[in-house]
């Protein structure tokens, strides 16, 4: 239940008082029930198999012909697809690959109305034993049939089926257990080779899911065709937003079986569904201190840029001051470039440290360096020592360092909480057994995951695997989880989908995914600027939520507990943006993995094939770093609107 968790935390926060006063509202899908937040929530959460289980169960008791419903939909998606690519029906060729559970159902039914409407339908079974009303209702249409048993029976049918214009992937869906095996996964297997060598290749239409994908975690660890399209059955699943699975998805559209969204939270959430709820109101008499300060310990000697993208990120997103600690050339530079920069020591509502700072093995031992590093530690004890209860450890934390090299006002910091924001050269300065995490974000890409997580491992007395950037990239859910459990902290791991891992620890994990990126924004130092956005955006909020909450509220456990479920959606907000101003700055549309509107058998079709067919997507043009901080306000004007 972390997303009720999360939101009634999120209210709780921006209302300002204790949770005795404040009136839970419930699970989130129950707090709107209107038809444009159903389809915003069919369209931006996912839920487990387990889930979408006890979803389809009462409909099922109830009789509803859900798996004629669905396949309804398929069908006429595929319509969609072939009318988008301007084949006409009557001269179309469809394979049908049919498995030996309900999703094959799906997919005959599927091929039942297809053949009746015109289409030459091939069924290309791997069990004998399909759906029986399914096989028999596609055959009576008049589909042929061919059953799969051996390596040779693939060979025979394999050139008709690349020759075709559509294949139905209605192998396996959310009843699969691993990844594809026996003459299933060999069939795929060899279908795959070809989608990636043939010159022509069939569009392909996944039911529900691509037969193969985890569901629940996104996995793609064996043979998965890349789909085309995919037609979720009733609601999305984790797979169709997590990566690497939501790459081989295609595009999506949601058949609306009508399920109850209010029975459980969703598993995973779209950062777009949350993104805009800690936008801080903006106020006629705020101040530059009310809007709240960016304090940021990035950049060094060997990495002068990533302090001026991640202070021009950070006071480009709507604080009322950045402040600037770092070495004395540095700070030079920077105030040549952006002179709203405050330089030195002192107080901020939040923090980002790391970025562009050295980690322990690439540190020349500089002497810039190793003062970046020692704030960072400094700061990062200074941090964590205030979570704990013990006073005096606090003061003998901050009583060791000489303040020159104290880049915060303990004082300060104590009450409210101040998030801070871990990157790149700082992830290497923390310690998960004296440390605190549960109000910071750590931002690692995949190696740098892998390489904190070895770590973190070798400190630890489990057992000693070792995570590759292969296992990250392929696992990226799993990974971050691991991660959240170890530290704490939130995880905001960087991707072409980033993935966002956080809340309380004791509490089911938030799990958000960002994916409005584009693939122009892998290029170096669109990471400082996701840093320094990130923290103006954790300052903002917390400044806000600071000055309008009650002493009792801040005095109260709750309170830190809350502000633990409001870092992934802090951590969501600025992936969310920071994707939006990239795309802004590019141009690109999104190159796959469009959602479409629901699509609900018992209401007009909506014009799919027109979507479909605006496939001819922009690219985009080429960016640097910089060209995401120019676009940082539009892209926070969008925000502020959407709140
Ligand atoms: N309930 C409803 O009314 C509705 C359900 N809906 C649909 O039902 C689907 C779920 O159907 P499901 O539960 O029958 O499971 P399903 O995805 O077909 O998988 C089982 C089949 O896969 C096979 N298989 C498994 N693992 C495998 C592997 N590693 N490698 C190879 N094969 C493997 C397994 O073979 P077996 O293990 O039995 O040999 C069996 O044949 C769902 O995704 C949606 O499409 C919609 O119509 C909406 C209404
Ligand atoms: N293929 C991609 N599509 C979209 N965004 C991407 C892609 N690859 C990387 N990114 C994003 O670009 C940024 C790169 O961050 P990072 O690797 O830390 O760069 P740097 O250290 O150079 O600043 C991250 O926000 C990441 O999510």
């Amino acid at each position: 239940m972390s997303f009720s968790a999360a939101r009634a935390a999120y209210q709780r926060l921006y209302a300002g008082v204790p949770s005795s006063q404040y009136r839970n509202t419930g699970n989130i899908a129950n707090t709107d029930q209107s038809a444009s937040n159903t389809d915003m929530l069919l369209t931006h959460a996912a839920w487990n198999v387990k889930h979408v289980r006890a979803m389809e169960q009462p409909l099922l008791e109830a009789g509803r012909p859900l798996m004629a419903q669905a396949a309804h939909c398929i069908a006429q998606s595929a319509v969609a697809l072939l009318q988008s690519r301007g084949i006409r029906l009557e001269q179309a060729r469809i394979i049908a690959a049919i498995g030996g559970g309900n999703n094959g159902g799906d997919g005959l039914f599927a091929a039942s109305e297809l053949r009746t409407l015109g289409a030459t339908v091939t069924l290309v079974c791997t069990s004998d034993a399909p759906h029986a009303q399914g096989l028999a209702a596609a055959q009576q249409a008049g589909c042929d049939c061919i059953t799969l048993h051996t390596d040779q029976d693939i060979a025979q049918v394999l050139t008709t089926i690349c020759d075709a214009d559509v294949i139905i992937d209605a192998l396996a869906g959310i009843g699969i257990k691993g990844s594809l095996r026996g003459v299933t996964g060999n069939l795929v297997q060899q279908l795959r080779e070809a989608q990636y060598t043939a010159q022509h290749f069939p569009a392909v239409l996944a039911v529900d899911t691509p037969s193969g994908v985890g569901v629940d975690d996104g996995s793609c660890d064996g043979p998965i065709l890349d789909a085309t399209l995919t037609v979720a059955c009733g609601v999305l699943k984790p797979c169709h937003l997590l990566p690497p699975a939501a790459y081989v998805c295609g595009d999506i559209i949601v058949a609306d079986l009508d399920f109850d969204l209010t029975l459980s939270d969703p598993s995973v959430v779209h950062a777009d569904l949350v993104a805009h709820w800690c936008m801080s109101p903006t106020r006629f008499d705020d101040s530059k201190y009310s809007r709240g300060v960016a304090g940021l310990v990035t950049g060094s000697v060997a990495y002068l840029g990533a302090a001026l993208l991640s202070v021009r990120a950070a006071s480009r997103a709507g604080v009322g001051m950045v402040r600037y600690c770092g070495p004395e050339h540095v700070r030079a530079m920077l105030l040549a470039q952006v002179p709203e920069a405050v330089l030195g020591s002192g107080t901020a509502s939040a923090w980002v440290v790391g970025s562009g700072v050295p980690d322990s093995r690439h540190s020349q031992n500089s002497v810039g360096d190793e003062q970046q590093r020692q704030a960072i530690a400094t700061l990062l004890q200074e941090y964590c020592a205030l979570g704990q209860t013990d006073h005096e450890a606090q003061q003998s934390h901050t009583e060791q360092m000489p303040a020159e090299q104290l880049p915060v006002e303990p004082s300060y910091m104590a009450q409210p909480i101040r998030p801070m924001v871990i990157d790149a050269g700082a992830l290497d300065l923390i310690d998960p057994h004296t440390q605190q995490l549960s109000h910071t974000i750590v931002t690692p890409h995949a190696a740098e995951c892998a390489r904190l997580l070895n770590t973190l491992q070798s400190q630890s007395s489990a057992q000693l695997t070792q995570v590759s950037v292969h296992d990250v990239l392929n696992h990226p859910v799993a990974s971050a989880l691991q991660l959240w459990q170890t530290t704490g902290a939130t995880v905001l791991l960087k991707g072409a989908h980033t993935v966002i891992v956080g809340g309380p620890r004791e509490q089911e994990p938030t799990i958000i995914v960002a994916d409005n990126a584009c693939s122009w924004m892998a290029t170096a130092g669109s990471g400082d600027v996701l840093a320094g956005l990130t923290g103006a955006i954790c300052a903002s909020a917390s400044e806000w939520i600071a000055r309008h909450s009650t002493p009792e509220y801040r005095a109260d456990a709750q309170y830190a507990v809350d502000f633990a479920h409001l870092m992934p959606i802090l951590a969501a907000a600025g992936a969310h943006w920071h994707g939006f101003a990239g795309r802004l700055a590019s141009g690109a549309d999104r190159s796959h993995g469009v959602v479409y509107p629901p699509c609900n058998p018992q209401q007009p079709q909506p014009a799919l094939h027109a979507w479909l067919r605006s496939t001819m997507r922009n690219t985009g043009k080429p960016i640097i770093a910089s060209d995401i901080i120019e676009r940082i306000p539009a892209a926070m004007q969008a925000a502020y609107q959407t709140a």
